[in-house]
């Protein structure tokens, strides 16, 4: 059954998109940091403070791969660097795969991450001079990943509402 992949930068709208694609369309949707956090029992920002990004990073691949081994039809909204470790971009292209980039540009990405930081470890503790560089250049690096997707939707000045109606193009 086919499994919808929802990728992009930390704010572009991955989990939110994913709930509202699942309502309309009628496929259940799981966000792989939600499935994370259940697994171990921690939030993101704990598992980072207590454990590190790598063991994260160690974890986030294990609970990709069982979702994208089961046989259950899904959206699975990614984490942000989850495109970038482990080689998880090789699903993006399997059979019955439907990956898409949500791409932002930076300044939508900082008008919506820059109040909604805390539950984000890696720029938790960035004030808004830092957090502008740091997703200018984050972003730079991750690209090459993102773009392993096989579609790209642009999200900038778009409703929740129009990018749901974009992706349901894409998928028809
Ligand atoms: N047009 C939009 N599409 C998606 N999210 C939007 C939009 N406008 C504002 N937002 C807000 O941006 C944030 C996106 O966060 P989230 O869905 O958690 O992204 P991600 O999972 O990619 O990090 C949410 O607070 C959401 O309400
Ligand atoms: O970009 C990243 O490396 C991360 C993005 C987060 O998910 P969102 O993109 O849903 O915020 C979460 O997985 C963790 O904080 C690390
Ligand atoms: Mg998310």
């Amino acid at each position: 059954m086919k499994k919808i992949i929802l990728l992009g930068y930390m704010g572009c709208g991955k989990s939110t998109i994913a709930k509202k694609l699942s309502k309309s369309i009628q496929v259940p949707f799981v966000d792989l940091d939600e499935m994370i956090e259940k697994k171990l029992n921690l939030s993101v920002n704990a598992i980072f403070e207590k454990h590190g990004e790598i063991y994260f990073r160690k974890i986030e691949h294990e609970v990709f791969v069982d979702l994208m081994q089961s046989t259950e039809e899904m959206i699975i909204g990614l984490g942000g660097g989850t495109p970038c470790y482990a080689n998880n971009h090789e699903f993006f292209n399997g059979e019955n795969v439907f990956s898409i980039y949500l791409k932002a540009s930076i300044e939508t990405l900082f008008q919506r991450l820059h109040q909604n930081k805390s539950k984000r470890p890696l720029i938790a503790s960035k004030n808004e001079e830092e957090m502008r560089e740091f997703i200018a250049k984050h972003l730079f690096d991750r690209s090459f990943y993102y773009n392993q997707a096989q579609y790209k939707v642009v999200v900038d000045e778009k409703s929740i509402e129009q990018t749901v109606v974009e992706i349901i193009a894409l998928l028809a």
